[in-house]
């Protein structure tokens, strides 16, 4: 389903064209489809809908409240890796009875809140956060729900920075050593055993690294049974990836399969935290020229978005594809688009094929609907860029563009001679 297409050589999301969401609202902004997303949202879904399951959205993708809302309206959960994320959560109307807790540093008020809230589960990372949670889970009269995040150790085949389920990565446990935590964790009185999970990587573009956890974690949770715990959900994490040039991941459909074939008739909880898949074809990110410059070796396309906005090509070298939001006809040649930050890491994409791009042009990254505004900085004092979300014909700004005021507001000058004493 394409809800960003061209109509009339205008790029559109959904039934709006994108030149009068920048009308409205300025340069740069990021643009969702809600259509999009319920789509993405039911379409993974779908293979597990015999099954008891919960799809728990990866706040770290996309946490908009109106994002979180819509998705939580189609009955997603959400994974959380901070207290932060589960307060964005919460406001956006998801309950804590469908959130997990990820993350290698949970800090004791972050357990807390989470313990408060009453979450799903804590994913716990290590024996030093496993401690802890019994003793502040303990301490309170509770018992915190626990899945241990386990590390498979297999290859996902992505960007080493997003590969997590590596032996040498800092997540999780080594799947060698889950058996004995586990039995330690089932005679802490603050813990209740509840799940297995893991998570192996982001943007996997296969099923095999998937399949080779799951039957890791099979294998582990035979041992678990024989050892008398109750694993009641298997929380498979997230990472299914998407096509950002020419990327073929898998359809949802066949990870799907795959998962239930391997899985046969196991009859618990079947929990997944996709990010990337459900938002990232979501959502563009549209910039306007402010300067063509032609030199001699290269040619550059100065834009009003940067890596501020849009971290992943500086990050991680990553492409995502740059389309011109008016398609232009003729010869096309190849740019560098470059944002204006002081860097030389500031592009949003090197080399390519555009029709020759004046003032004022729009552009649009394709594919920023995760890991965009997510991760987003104020480098350089750069106000935060709105977001807005179409759907049909109708567009809404669910967040407005900060203003510079904001960004220094919770800065101070000491006062009272406080400079004169420096001597
Ligand atoms: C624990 C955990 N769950 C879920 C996700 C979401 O991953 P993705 O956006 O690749 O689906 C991540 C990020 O990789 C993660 O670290
Ligand atoms: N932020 C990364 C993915 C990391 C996922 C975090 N668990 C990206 O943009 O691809």
């Amino acid at each position: 389903m394409h809800h960003f297409h061209y109509r009339d050589g205008v790029l559109h999301a959904e039934e709006v064209p994108l030149p009068a969401i920048a009308e409205a609202v300025g340069t740069p902004f990021y643009c969702y489809s809600a259509a999009t997303l319920r789509h993405h949202f039911r379409v993974f879904r779908e293979p597990f809908a015999h099954r008891d399951h919960l799809v728990a959205f990866s706040a770290k993708a996309n946490s908009n409240l109106a994002v979180l809302h819509l998705l939580g309206r189609e009955g997603s959960g959400l994974d959380i890796v901070s207290r932060g994320e589960m307060a964005r959560g919460l406001a956006a109307g998801i309950p804590a009875e469908r959130m997990v807790f990820s993350g290698v540093g949970k800090r004791r008020d972050e357990l807390e809140a989470a313990l408060d809230a009453g979450i799903l589960a804590f994913n716990v990372e290590s024996v030093g956060e496993l401690e802890l949670l019994d003793a502040v889970a303990g301490a309170r009269g509770q018992r915190a729900p626990v899945s241990l995040r386990v590390n498979p150790d297999v290859d996902p085949l992505t960007h080493p920075y997003i590969a997590t389920g590596l032996r040498a990565t800092k997540f999780g446990v080594p799947i060698g050593e889950a058996r004995d935590l586990y039995n330690r964790a089932a005679a802490m009185p603050g813990i209740e055993v509840v799940g297995v999970d893991c998570h192996i990587g982001s943007q996997l573009t296969s099923v095999a690294p998937f399949v080779e956890a799951l039957q890791r974690l099979q294998a582990l949770m035979s041992a678990l049974a024989e050892d008398g715990h109750r694993i009641q959900h298997l929380d498979l994490g997230g990472g299914l990836g998407i096509s950002y040039l020419d990327e073929a991941p898998p359809h949802p459909e066949d990870f799907g399969r795959a998962i239930n074939d391997q899985l046969g008739d196991w009859a618990g909880k079947l929990i997944f935290e996709p990010g990337r898949v459900i938002a990232g074809n979501a959502g563009v990110f549209v910039s306007a020229v402010l300067y063509t410059k032609d030199q001699p070796e290269k040619r550059f396309a100065v834009v009003d978005g940067a890596m501020n906005d849009l971290m992943r090509p500086a990050l991680y070298g990553a492409e995502q594809e740059i389309r011109p939001v008016r398609e232009g006809g003729g010869e096309t040649e190849a740019v560098d688009v470059v944002g204006p930050i002081c860097e030389s890491g500031d592009f949003l994409g090197k080399d390519r094929a555009l029709p020759r791009l004046a003032q004022g042009d729009l552009l649009a990254v394709m594919s920023a609907g995760a890991y965009g505004a997510t991760m987003a900085s104020n480098y350089n004092t750069r106000p935060r860029a709105p977001e807005v979300l179409v759907s049909g014909d109708r567009f809404e700004v669910v967040r407005r563009r900060e203003t510079v005021e904001e960004l220094y507001a919770p800065e101070s000058i000491p006062a009272g001679g406080w400079f004169e004493q420096m001597g």
